[in-house]
């Protein structure tokens, strides 16, 4: 009951999906693939991250399905929201990581009601009596199941648009500041019913990755969307409004799938606060969260 929040998250995490030795605590299914990142013009105005400085800057990346069940069906409502995460290769020897989802906003605003949030949900299976401790949460916390409707299962991993929802701070050459939110465009955006997701094989978005780098690269636009300085940053459960200006910062091109992705993803970790100058941390106390979870995680993946 001491135990620091982000461990008690783990834990949860553990009960609520059971316990998979070697895989992540949630995303526990998921695939990795290579590629590169070369930046727009814009985003050097934006930010002085070499990230941005317009070199080609190769990338692994891991797309997933939501949850710690390393079976789930791709197409399983439980399977949303998908995640990509980016480790970006410096030339310096570097990295920096993206780590976002398919969600446009977060259920909730901090790590102690995640954690509350994931408690409720492993106390109400569908046998229990009504109202459910998730009913419960949910009457004190509506912007949760608001969260979890903004989401449908993609035809791909390729079709689906992925927000950061946490805000990062830009610094500019100039020293300018500018608090930003990230999304990932797809080409085309593909959602499936959920009648139509239910009926496709459970690996289907896993198998359809390498079959379509085998043929042509998938590309993401990045881009950021930016806060006025009427929007707040500390609370990844509110999105900003969708008139935001936003800028395109680069264009992502994933071209080949890992050859070993099951022992690959064991070894990666992906962290949202992993940053480099030019990238700073907003005020959201997710950040730091989730920094600790996922190596919380980590470390019981890989003990
Ligand atoms: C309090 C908030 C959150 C907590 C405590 C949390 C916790 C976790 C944990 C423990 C993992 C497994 C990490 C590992 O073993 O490497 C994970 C994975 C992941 N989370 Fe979160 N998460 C939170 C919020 C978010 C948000 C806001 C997003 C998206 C914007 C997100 C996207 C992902 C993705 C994409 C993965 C898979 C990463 C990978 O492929 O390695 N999470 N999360």
């Amino acid at each position: 009951q001491d135990a620091p929040v982000e461990e008690q998250i783990v834990d949860a995490m553990n009960k609520l999906f059971g316990v998979h030795p070697g895989f992540r605590a949630n995303h526990a299914k998921g695939i990795v693939a290579e590629g590169s990142f070369k930046a727009s013009p814009d985003a050097a105005s934006l930010s002085k991250a070499a990230l941005f400085d317009g070199r080609v800057i190769p990338v692994t990346v891991r797309f997933s399905d939501a949850t710690g069940i390393p079976n789930v069906p791709d197409g399983s409502g439980l399977a949303n929201p998908h995640g990509l995460a980016i480790k970006f290769h410096l030339p310096d020897g570097n990295e920096t990581d993206m780590v976002i989802n398919s969600l446009k906003f977060f259920p909730v605003a901090t790590g102690a009601d995640f954690r509350d949030m994931l408690l409720a949900l492993a106390a109400s299976p569908p046998t229990a009596p009504k109202p459910t401790k998730f009913d419960e949460f949910v009457a004190s916390h509506p912007n949760a199941p608001r969260a979890q409707a903004t989401v449908q299962t993609p035809n791909s991993f390729a079709d689906e648009q992925y927000y950061g929802i946490n805000a990062f701070v830009f610094v500019n050459k100039k020293g300018e500041r500018q608090a930003i939110r990230y999304i990932a465009a797809p080409e085309k955006l593909v959602h499936l019913d959920a009648a139509e997701a239910a009926k496709r094989p459970p690996d289907f978005l896993i198998d359809e990755l390498p079959a379509r780098l085998a043929r042509a690269p998938v590309t993401f636009h990045l881009k950021a969307q930016l806060a006025t300085p009427a929007d707040q940053t500390k609370d990844g459960s509110q999105p900003w409004p969708e008139t935001n200006k936003i800028v395109e910062l680069g264009v992502l091109t994933i071209d080949k799938a890992a050859p070993n992705s099951l022992e690959a993803q064991k070894e990666l970790l992906f962290l949202p606060g992993r940053l480099i100058d030019g990238i700073e941390p907003s005020d959201d106390p997710l950040i730091d969260v989730r920094d600790g979870s996922y190596a919380v995680s980590f470390s019981r993946r890989n003990p």
